[in-house]
């Protein structure tokens, strides 16, 4: 357990989802991606030269991830940037907020506490195989249940020596030499796309880099792919795709240095979700400024979801740099939507859908079964006790609106379940949501950017309620 775990006072404790008394209209900075944050640790530790990250998010997942690259050697350091780059140095960031990365040789003996972060459990392994000396990784109990096995048998093959229990998961020791061979190497990824993503960003310092080749029967979260690839040739690398002509399921890192680069880390557009969808459910408006025209993240198909479900969007761009505006029309659709790109949207999506006037049904997610928690079954459980009427299908689940009263949500330490249940809140009174610190794995302050969206709103202030 780290000191940035929910301690057991913020796990018992309930939050009263504060209710919108009118049609929201705010504007929600949004804190940096936990995706983009924590490849751009990894990336900038691997570099061959300091890099810098600007706008970083802070939160328990990229916290640990900084510290577990501290405990291998890496200078990390959180400092205000100022346009004073040493000569020789990737420029600094303009001003703001900013960690600057001093890559170093890797070494153990050292201990990585992953919590609960999937991008940390993964991605990690692979560096320490580059490292000198033993590295043991540890986390919370369900990071004990969540699937490694790809990341372990993959480095195995391609040269690293790992003590583990024989599970495919948490806790073991990776024994690193310095550097591992690389090379080809076959994986079953369709339980974790972070498996594809965690071989790739360390392949270019493997002696042979690395080419991954998935066997398995379907592969979620092509974004987060994407964005690995699209990083790391930002950082230097030669990458091949499948899609860039190459073969199916089969992406290619040639050995290269990396280079320091100047990151700046774009809002994390999957936590714009819980926003968008005040607006959408309370018929108001939300605007979340530095939305990026491009993306790779995967939140920015929730332009298209919500607006299926009865919103619409303007991406305005302004001298400031672009923003989103999503307004509701006061009507909440109900979707058939296949979300297996885009998992992690999925606990707002069935909030909203849940105060929908029809029927939906999420496709593709399978795999959220082992995120967090059971994301499907701890979806249908809450909803259902709130009176809801939910049923869990092979892939997904069937959500057919009900009249919802207040209660208990509890959240099982999975962040989006909490935001999720602070949606509902919006329009369902006495909501109570269950250890809402649990949303610090990537959204640090949520209950205060919370009610900052609900005080913004002129006649929609929430009712302090007991
Ligand atoms: O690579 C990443 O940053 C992520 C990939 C996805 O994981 P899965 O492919 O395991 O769903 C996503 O759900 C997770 O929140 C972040
Ligand atoms: C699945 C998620 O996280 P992780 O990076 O821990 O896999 C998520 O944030 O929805």
């Amino acid at each position: 357990m780290t000191g940035t775990e929910t301690s057991p006072d913020d796990a018992l404790a309930l939050w009263p989802a504060p209710l919108a008394h009118g049609a929201v209209d705010a504007t929600v900075t949004v804190p940096g991606s936990k995706s983009v944050t924590n490849r751009g640790l990894v990336l900038a530790a691997l570099a061959a030269e300091p890099g810098w990250l600007r706008r970083p998010l802070r939160s328990r997942d990229t916290l640990l991830m900084a510290e577990a690259l501290r405990a291998m050697g890496v200078g990390i350091e959180e400092t205000i940037a100022s346009n004073s780059a040493a000569p020789g140095e990737p420029g600094a960031p303009a001003t703001g907020e900013a960690w600057r990365v001093i890559p170093a040789g890797l070494h153990g003996p050292a201990t990585v506490d992953v919590g609960n972060a999937g991008t940390v459990m993964r991605f990690l392994p692979p560096v320490a195989a580059l490292a000198d000396g033993p590295v043991r990784f540890d986390g919370d109990a369900r990071s004990h249940e969540r699937p490694l096995h790809g990341v372990i048998d993959a480095l195995r093959a391609l040269g690293a020596r790992i003590d583990d229990d024989g599970r495919g998961a948490l806790p073991l020791t990776v024994h690193g030499n310095g550097s591992i061979d690389g090379g080809p190497v076959r994986i079953d990824a369709s339980s974790s796309s972070q498996f594809v993503s965690a071989l790739l960003l360390s392949g270019a310092r493997f002696n042979q880099g690395v080419e991954v080749r998935h066997v398995g029967s379907t592969l979620p979260s092509m974004p987060h792919i994407r964005m690995t690839v699209d990083m790391l040739r930002s950082a230097g690398a030669a990458v091949d795709t499948p899609e860039a002509g190459g073969e199916p399921d089969v992406w290619r890192v040639a050995p290269s240095a990396l280079l320091g680069r100047d990151l700046v880390v774009e809002p994390d557009l999957s936590n714009a979700a819980p926003f968008l969808a005040a607006a959408l459910v309370t018929g108001g408006r939300v605007t979340i400024p530095d939305w990026p025209e491009h993306t790779t993240q995967p939140g920015d198909a929730l332009r298209e979801i919500l607006t299926e479900m009865g919103g619409s969007c303007e991406l305005v761009t302004t001298a400031d740099g672009t923003a989103l505006t999503f307004t509701g029309t006061g009507r909440v659709r109900g979707i058939d939507v296949d979300l297996h790109e885009v998992g992690e949207l999925s606990p707002v999506i069935a909030a909203v859908a849940a105060l929908a006037d029809s029927e939906s049904v999420l496709r593709g997610i399978a795999h959220l079964r082992l995120h967090e928690t059971d994301r499907l079954a701890a979806l249908a459980k809450e909803l259902n006790d709130l009176g809801g009427d939910v049923t869990e299908t092979a892939d997904g689940l069937r959500i057919r609106p009900r009249p919802l009263h207040g209660g208990i949500f509890h959240t099982y330490e999975d962040h989006r379940l909490a935001t999720a249940a602070a949606v509902l809140g919006l329009t369902v009174s006495g909501v109570q949501v269950e250890n809402v610190a649990t949303t610090a794995k990537t959204l640090p302050d949520f209950p205060g950017l919370w009610t900052g969206m609900l005080e913004a709103t002129p006649g929609a202030a929430p009712m302090p309620r007991g």
